[in-house]
């Protein structure tokens, strides 16, 4: 889901019309205002210490407590509104079809025209960026994680990936749409797709699929926005052995003689308490982990002497090799009358449909090119033309950076996602003909009548690249012959015993599609790993506990 507002353009709280009411939702019905879930009391000392509740933790958690009777504390620096049962969850983030900023973390980056900022959509809330995100469900391309194998981590090739990913798929209860469902925009996409040369698919969501386009799975339950949470910790919540424990962020790991000994957390009333674990695993996110690690004095030796940071572990690739797919963007005004007529519908996902190529210059698996259309909606993109053509890089190689400002807040990284950066050229090669692709679409007859005029943009589309929200890589996998690699197959943090990351930051290279289900399955990968056991051993103890 790419977002495109320029943080200098829209400075100040988001405009209230973003936060919809739901018409049809099921659990919206009498979730009309949050309700806060008990909050439990904070061990002392605990097995594993998880840190981060969205895709990548919650999914590990999931797995690690129906599995073992050691005992888990998820930490969350957002609020838990419960489950999905108890009905509590705030209606904007039940809505899937907006994308509410209501718990933003409020990130930037400088934007690839180099005039303004970009902001960056990072959901504070149990279940993480599953919370607002928009909801297309894509498990990627084999040649992702054999990819992920060859580059020198064994566990990760696709034949042994692919339950956990049909797991993550299944959990997210993720559903395929016929065209007959389509709005007749997105009809017209596809049709304009078929006759740039794209065959028609209805597999988007398998690990074999070629190039195509068609309708695009989702994870959305009669008009829920169906989050990580609902997904992997409902089933686990009552097992005796897991704690979750909402608005409460690490802010620093314990280190002791090379040893992950526990962290220092700050508690919902403000106070700092130090909480002992045998194992601390981090699964905050691209740009938090990174920060987190550095904060705890693990990264470049110079960086953290820079920063004051007494260095406990020096990882020169913390915070580096900063992935996303990178998006260039056509908009239109519309047909007179087409964002009335969109409203008067009763819901539907912002991005129905996908197209995938491949490029000239693919040259390690079946498409590197998203082509999408967001019509109407637009409900997280205050102030942008009613109906925009996006093309995605998605195999893109430009590598920016996560750091901390000079106050060292964990929660607030200075991040450089430098798109379409990459010294081939890769990236910008891939978006241009994405645009070539886009602009023979957007001429076929049927689309081009319901697109309307072009909106003019301050900058050509490739020199304003926006991003598609999809941040990885920033504490890459890898050999230990590989300098820039954080932590090993087994997601353990290079330098420091008993120290682990399990989310969307270890990927070596970003998979090929909307990145939340391969994050689920990271996460349930480590999970695995650290089990000692097979993925078939550790989904059926999951599977037990429903
Ligand atoms: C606007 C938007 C739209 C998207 N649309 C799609 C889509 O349609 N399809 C798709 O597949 N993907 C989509 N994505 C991407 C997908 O949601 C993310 O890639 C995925 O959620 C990443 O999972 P994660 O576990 O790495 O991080 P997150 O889900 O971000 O989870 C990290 C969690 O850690 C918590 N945390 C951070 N710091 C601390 C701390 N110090 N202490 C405790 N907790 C902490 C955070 O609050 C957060 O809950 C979208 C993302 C965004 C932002």
């Amino acid at each position: 889901m790419p977002f495109r507002r320029h943080a200098a353009a829209t400075a100040g709280a988001p405009p209230a019309d973003i936060v919809k009411t739901i018409h049809t939702p099921r659990l919206a019905k009498t979730a009309t205002s949050p309700i806060p879930h008990p909050r439990p009391s904070l061990p002392d000392r605990v097995d594993t210490l998880v840190i981060g509740g969205g895709t990548g933790g919650a999914a590990l958690v999931g797995l690690l407590a129906a599995h073992s009777d050691e005992s888990i504390l998820l930490l969350e620096a957002g609020p838990d509104y419960g489950a999905a049962a108890d009905a509590g969850w705030p209606a904007d983030v039940l809505d899937a079809r907006a994308i509410p900023l209501s718990h933003d973390y409020d990130l930037t980056t400088t934007s690839s025209a180099g005039d303004t900022t970009l902001d960056l959509p990072r959901a504070r809330v149990l279940g993480g960026c599953s919370s607002h995100n928009g909801c297309t469900a894509s498990i990627g391309a084999a040649e992702d994680y054999d990819d992920w194998a060859r580059r020198g981590n064994p566990g990760w090739e696709a034949e042994q990936v692919l339950p956990l990913l049909e797991w993550a798929r299944a959990r997210f209860r993720v559903r395929r749409y016929t065209m007959t469902e389509l709005t007749e925009p997105q009809r017209a996409f596809v049709d304009a797709g078929i006759a740039g040369g794209l065959p028609f698919a209805d597999d988007l969501d398998d690990i074999g699929a070629a190039e195509g386009i068609g309708p695009m799975p989702v994870n959305i339950v009669d008009g829920v926005r169906w989050n990580s949470a609902f997904a992997f910790l409902d089933a686990v919540r009552e097992r005796p052995n897991l704690t979750i424990a909402g608005n409460t962020a690490a802010e620093r790991i314990d280190v002791c003689d090379g040893v992950a000994v526990g962290a220092w957390v700050r508690t919902p009333d403000g106070e700092t308490h130090h909480i002992t674990a045998n194992r601390v695993v981090i699964a905050a996110g691209a740009y938090h982990s990174p920060a987190l690690l550095l904060r705890s004095g693990i990264g470049p030796a110079g960086e953290l002497a820079e920063l004051g940071i007494e260095v406990v572990s020096d990882v020169p690739g913390v915070g580096k090799h900063l992935l996303d797919h990178a998006c260039v963007a056509l908009d239109f005004a519309g047909r007179p009358g087409l964002v009335h007529d969109l409203e008067t519908l009763p819901w539907f996902p912002d991005e129905q449909t996908v197209g995938r190529k491949k490029s000239s210059v693919c040259d390690d698996g079946p498409y590197d090119i998203h082509v999408f259309m967001v019509a109407g909606s637009n409900s997280g993109h205050p102030g942008l033309p009613p109906i925009s053509l996006y093309g995605g890089a998605m195999r893109a190689r430009s590598e920016g950076t996560v750091t901390l400002g000079s106050d060292l807040d964990v929660t607030r990284p200075v991040i450089d996602h430098r798109y379409g950066t990459d010294p081939e050229g890769y990236d910008r090669q891939v978006l241009g003909e994405a645009l070539d692709l886009l602009t023979t679409m957007a001429a076929e007859p049927a689309l081009a009548a319901i697109l309307g005029e072009p909106v003019p943009r301050a900058h050509r589309p490739l020199d304003d690249i926006v991003n598609y929200c999809h941040p990885a890589g920033s504490c890459k996998m890898g050999p230990a012959t590989d300098p820039a690699a954080v932590v090993d197959s087994t997601g353990a943090v290079r330098g420091v015993t008993g120290l682990y990351v399990a989310d969307a930051s270890i990927m070596p290279a970003i998979s090929r599609g909307n990145i939340n289900l391969p994050t689920a399955m990271i996460g349930a990968n480590i999970a695995v790993q650290l089990l000692g056991t097979t993925p078939a051993d550790a989904l059926s103890a999951f599977s037990h506990t429903l």
